[in-house]
């Protein structure tokens, strides 16, 4: 088998949660990686993210946030003892370092007043251990790595939380220094995190990794980019939520892109695209079984295949009425779509009837505050919160009667080929 491919592989939360998911990491590297060139691309430790999202809004609040920092760092420090018996190595040191950076941090948040920028330099923090830790680990397996900075690589402008990719320059920098390193063995970098060109910590928005793993893969132009997840494949319906679920073994960008877009939290909705740009495979494979076939997501082409069910939470529905009766113009849509923008409210759905406009959308309490202050002058506002979003893509009567058994409905839409309804 060649070595010239690149493959770059995408480890989530839940395939790094343990010593024992950590373990079965390196086993899927050691029967991959003689094949092959790889990126291993690592997102924080289990639910360290919510974890350190959790810390930075005690620290903003000025609320005490030392035992809940204990306790990510005792999490971390058990994982260590697992991996590493010898209490001298190095990585200890590194955890230990790491850990009293991200003290200060927190020690300093009260005094900054842009939140968005704190939480990118502090959230962070979990890509920085777990990749620390896999790197360390892999080498004590016998397997030389570089630990590579994604901060340095992935060049974003500051739109902070969910910062934007300077696609040009990350390239460049990223076949320069990152092919070379290749050629010399594995490289692990993490996920999520990107930099500015004046050396600050972003971040791509959550769940981002699968993102990074696309643009190392479209940067390094290469071979196929596989995702490592605790479900066999990418499947018609959650199992979280459905008992029954079938496992598609191809699709294509676009359904996916789709799936992803209506909620199928499976893959970042950023992904697709860099990929299918330069038609890169995208495989979804389950950690817990390897050597299962998975899902191939590629440029292919399907008449027909099996409903699809994906459920978003944490919805709100959002109307604006006019408050004279006129109807809802272009003007009026211009001035509420102008305020969403502002403040990064994202459309899910959207309706309009002669005097109202509706809108569902993912539910940010301070961003719905501050959208009623903005607009509460030209309209009449009024929201539900706590609700779901439903979309059934490719639907038949047989997966609708399903799906809106029992529920009512306060907002509904379809084409063709989609049926979307919002619910309790
Ligand atoms: N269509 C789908 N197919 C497979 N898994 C799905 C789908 N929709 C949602 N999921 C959920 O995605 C989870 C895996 O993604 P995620 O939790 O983001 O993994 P990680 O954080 O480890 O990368 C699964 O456990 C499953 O509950
Ligand atoms: N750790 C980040 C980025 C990420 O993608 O994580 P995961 O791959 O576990 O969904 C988050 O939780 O948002």
């Amino acid at each position: 088998m060649s070595k010239d491919r690149i493959s770059v592989y995408k480890f989530g939360g839940a395939s790094v949660k343990s010593a024992e998911a950590f373990r079965n990491l390196a086993q899927i590297v050691q029967t991959n990686g003689s094949e092959q060139r790889l990126l291993l691309v690592v997102s924080a430790m289990g639910k360290t993210t919510n974890a350190l999202e959790e810390l930075l809004n005690l620290a903003s609040q000025q609320r005490e946030y030392e035992q809940a920092f204990l306790q990510l760092k005792a999490y971390h420090q058990e994982v260590l003892h697992e991996l590493f018996p010898d209490r001298d190595h190095p990585v200890y040191q590194r955890l230990d370092h790491l850990f009293e950076l991200l003290h200060l941090q927190l020690g300093s948040t009260p005094q900054n007043d842009n939140f968005d920028k704190v939480y990118d330099q502090t959230v962070s923090f979990g890509e920085l251990f777990s990749s620390s830790i896999l790197h360390h680990f892999l080498e004590a397996q016998g397997f030389p790595n570089t630990l590579l900075d994604s901060r340095k690589y992935i060049q974003t402008d500051n739109n902070w939380r969910e910062a934007r990719v300077d696609w040009g320059w990350s390239e460049r920098l990223i076949k320069r220094d990152v092919l070379p390193l290749l050629q010399e063995g594995l490289v692990v970098t993490q996920g999520f995190l990107g930099g500015t060109n004046n050396g600050l910590t972003t971040t791509l928005g959550r769940e981002g990794s699968d993102f990074s793993a696309a643009i190392f893969a479209f940067c390094l132009d290469a071979e196929g980019m596989y995702i490592w997840k605790d479900v066999p494949g990418l499947l018609n319906a959650d199992p979280k939520y459905f008992q029954e679920t079938v496992c598609y073994a191809e699709i294509s960008y676009q359904e996916t892109v789709e799936m992803a877009y209506y909620g199928a939290s499976v893959i970042h909705p950023k992904t697709i695209k860099p990929l299918a740009n330069k038609q890169i495979p995208l495989y979804v494979k389950s950690f817990l079984n390897p050597a299962g076939a998975g899902t191939k997501i590629s440029d292919c082409r399907f008449e027909k295949f099996a409903p699809a069910y994906i459920i978003k939470e944490n919805q709100c529905l959002v109307s604006f009425s006019v408050k004279d009766f006129t109807f809802i113009s272009e003007q009026n849509l211009g001035t509420i779509f102008n305020a969403l923008s502002e403040l990064r409210i994202k459309i899910n759905v959207m309706q309009n009837s002669a005097i109202s406009f509706s809108i569902c959308t993912d539910y940010h309490p301070t961003r719905l505050h501050r959208l009623i202050q903005t607009l509460h002058d030209q309209f009449v506002i009024h929201y539900n919160t706590e609700l779901r979003l439903y979309t059934i893509k490719n639907y038949d009567a047989d997966s609708l009667a399903k799906m809106l058994q029992d529920k009512e409905v306060l907002l509904e839409q379809r084409t063709r080929t989609t049926f979307q309804f919002v619910s309790k």
